[in-house]
């Protein structure tokens, strides 16, 4: 089914067809696909892996994305990939103020900055956490060799024209580039700032239900995958890619975006955040916020996420006799947190639309002290958390702040402050 443009699903198999009698019927790689068109397919899992987890797509193209001339070193993007802090890596709690835009014109890959990183590419496994300030257009294309790109838009709208279709994704939306796909990025706002979640490991799906059941958290028809649309264009223009954590660049003589048809089950797509449905208690406690997991990339240990997306949205609040906000905790997990708008319940302070977090494993961390001390005198009726829309990227590898990161202004240097001056237990 079809809704302006998108097709509903997560992980659906898709068929679509800009010019009709571009798909072929029955086979993929016909001896003559029509007009002469190149049949390619793009694979995002190994060949052999098992058919629930297998996921490829059949492009067919103007000319083969193979023809290009070799790429050489980009060096723009200043921030964009290279190494994170090697060790020792300190323990510390981190959080930066949101990044400023910049003064020149900077398309969305030169405005590209990696925060915190673990795992890497070459592994196939770990994640990293990116913030973009873009206040130009992208008039060249772009890929990640190194894994799927999740946007998490916090201010201005994005416009993602990628080989599979056409992307309008706004602040309350995610959007999701899998790992190959090229694209180039609009600002129909002029500017726009946000967050990427970068997937270098096992593809992000959505997590089990049990027993919440056979539906819940992020329904898979919300999730909306672009109609193929094609840009038959000629010129020459430049293809940047990301391979292993390094740019490249080469120079190409038409749009990448030549697809005219695809089908399959790897796509790009987007999701509005608000159809999240929302589980919570209705009894007593706070529960651990993995109720909240819109999407999961597993590790090869079950149950241990190489990278959960979860999200903290708008909700009811009802649990009697409970301290509601998140409450103080020391995780075997890192977690790195972004704000999309609002407020965040653990942080009254310090903490604004487009900051960033990063509480690395066993770090104590939960409420600062001006949240605790609302929730802990709070009369408990039911409240409603409106206006609001946080986020996690929680991962069983820490993260390494990158250079870029732990240089710039935007680190908060008090950030520990958050949690000074609790008032000593006083025991009878
Ligand atoms: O640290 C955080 O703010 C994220 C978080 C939220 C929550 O509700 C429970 C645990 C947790 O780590
Ligand atoms: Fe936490």
């Amino acid at each position: 089914m079809a809704t302006d443009g998108y097709m509903t699903g997560f992980g659906s198999h898709f068929a679509t067809e800009a010019v009709p009698g571009a798909l072929p019927e029955g086979r993929n790689s016909p001896q003559r696909p029509a007009f002469g068109l190149y049949a390619e397919q793009l694979s995002a899992t190994a060949f052999t892996a098992p058919r629930a987890e297998n996921r490829r797509a059949w492009l067919y193209r103007i000319r083969p994305s193979a023809e290009h001339p070799p790429f050489a070193p980009y060096d723009g993007a200043p921030a964009f990939g290279g190494a994170a802090l090697h060790d020792p890596l300190p323990p510390n709690r981190l959080r930066w103020s949101p990044l400023d835009y910049p003064d020149a014109a900077t398309d969305l890959i030169d405005g590209m900055a990696t925060m915190v990183a673990n795992g890497g590419p070459e592994a196939l496994s770990g994640c990293a956490v990116h913030v973009y300030r873009a206040t130009d257009d992208m008039r060249r294309f772009f890929f990640n060799a190194d894994g799927e790109m999740l946007f998490v838009p916090q201010d201005g709208r994005l416009t993602l024209f990628t080989e599979m279709g056409r992307i309008d994704v706004a602040p309350g939306e995610i959007a999701l580039v899998p790992r190959g796909v090229r694209f180039r990025a609009a600002l129909p706002d002029g500017r726009a700032r946000g967050y990427v979640a970068e997937n270098h490991g096992a593809l992000f799906r959505l997590p089990e239900l049990g027993p919440i059941g056979s539906n819940g958290l992020a329904n898979p028809r919300d999730f909306l995958t672009p109609v193929a649309a094609y840009e038959d264009r000629d010129g020459e223009t430049e293809l940047v890619q990301k391979y292993l954590g390094r740019l490249w660049t080469t120079r190409i003589d038409h749009s990448p975006l030549d697809v005219v048809a695809w089908h399959g089950n790897l796509a790009p797509w987007k999701y509005d955040l608000a159809r999240f449905n929302t589980i919570g208690t209705v009894s007593f406690d706070h529960p651990d916020p993995s109720i909240f997991t819109v999407l999961t990339s597993p590790s090869d240990t079950p149950g241990r996420a190489n990278a959960d997306f979860v999200i903290f949205p708008p909700r009811w609040m009802v649990a009697e006799d409970t301290f509601r906000p998140p409450w103080f905790h020391r995780n075997v997990m890192s977690e790195c947190m972004g704000l999309i708008h609002g407020a965040y319940d653990a942080k009254a302070e310090g903490f604004a639309p487009g900051a960033l977090s990063l509480h690395n494993l066993m770090a104590g961390h939960g409420p600062d002290v001006a949240s605790w001390r609302g929730a802990s005198e709070a009369a408990l009726k039911p409240h409603k958390i409106e206006g609001t829309m946080a986020f996690m990227v929680e991962s069983c590898w820490p993260f390494r702040p990158t250079a870029f990161a732990m240089a710039g202004e935007a680190l908060q240097a008090d950030y520990d402050e958050a949690w000074g001056g609790f008032p000593k237990a006083v025991l009878p």
